[in-house]
């Protein structure tokens, strides 16, 4: 029986890293969660238990720490650019780093009309994210930017229909020309270089995003996912291509009839599960090779 090690990473996960800038009594607060993976020919850990290729994940934390210091946090995908470059480095045994950063938003207090300089409450909508992924050394070098966004919370309370879809003996789902499009959106896109603008082009695609799922009278969230798509890719010339990860968070129509009061789309039940789960990537035909970009990014398809 011949037995191998096959794929493999390791890494540290979630480090929450907070920088505040204090050089003027007006602060800047950055927070990060930041995950950071090595893989490449650790085969020797694995199987002796030789441990002399391993740079530890408690190094790899403190040099997201250290860099957040050091070298100062700017877009997140500068960050996760320089750790990921520094890793590949450091570990001679690793032929590729994946560095994955969430930032959480916070927006500072309103305090009689006047920002406050050190107070600040979560920012609202959505989580910015990056996923870095960094192979080979020399002229071989490829890097590949996935950034994207998640816990978009959109909801639109007409414009949206449902109808003329396959039936059989289980369908009982009635068809309508008005309902609730609810949905909590996990998108991600892949930046076809690094030369790029990452906060002007995160702020437009994000608005871009909001702005179609606003105005696209919806036939069906897939339609809606593709549009939005569409948009990003005829805007941002940068990004290669699009994925979207969408529930929909179904609002049905509470029947009130038994209390003899009419509900004509006023009164729904939100419900959280189970909940249908539409997926899709929308991607140029001329898109460059994605590569490792998509490595080990669970939930897309
Ligand atoms: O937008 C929708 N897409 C579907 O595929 C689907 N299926 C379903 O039951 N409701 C919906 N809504």
């Amino acid at each position: 029986m011949a037995i191998r090690l096959g794929d493999n990473q390791y890494g540290k996960a979630e480090s929450r890293v907070v920088r505040i800038y204090r050089d003027t009594p007006r602060h800047q607060i950055r927070d990060l969660n930041v995950s950071t993976a090595l893989r490449g020919n650790f085969e020797a850990a694995h199987i002796s238990g030789d441990q002399s290729d391993v740079l530890p994940t408690d190094t790899q934390k403190n040099t997201a720490f250290a860099f957040a210091k050091e070298k100062g946090i700017g877009a997140i995908e500068d960050y996760a650019l320089t750790l990921g470059a520094h890793f590949l480095d450091a570990s001679p045994a690793a032929s590729g780093a994946r560095i994955s950063v969430e930032e959480y938003a916070w927006e500072r207090i309103s305090v009689d009309g006047a920002e406050h300089d050190h107070a600040f409450v979560r920012g609202g909508s959505g989580v910015r994210n990056t996923i870095v992924n960094v192979s080979g050394r020399g002229a071989d070098r490829r890097t590949h930017v996935v950034s994207g966004i998640s816990d978009l919370v959109v909801l639109k309370s007409t414009g949206s229909e449902f109808h003329g879809f396959l039936k059989d003996k289980y369908t009982t789902l009635p068809e309508t020309d008005d309902r609730i499009l609810a949905t909590s959106l996990v998108a991600r896109w892949r930046y076809d270089h690094t030369e790029v603008d990452w906060d002007k082009s995160y702020d437009g695609i994000k608005q871009l995003l909001l702005s179609q799922f606003a105005t696209i009278h919806s036939l069906a969230l897939q339609q809606t996912l593709y549009g939005m798509g569409e948009a990003v890719l005829a805007e941002h010339p940068e990004v290669a291509e699009i994925k979207f990860s969408a529930p929909n968070k179904h609002h049905f129509l509470v029947d009130l009839s038994p209390f003899e009061v009419e509900n004509p789309g006023e009164v729904f039940i939100a419900a959280d599960r189970p909940y249908g789960l539409i997926e899709a990537t929308v991607i140029r035909d001329e898109a460059s090779d994605a590569g490792s970009a998509w490595h080990a990014v669970p939930g897309f398809c």
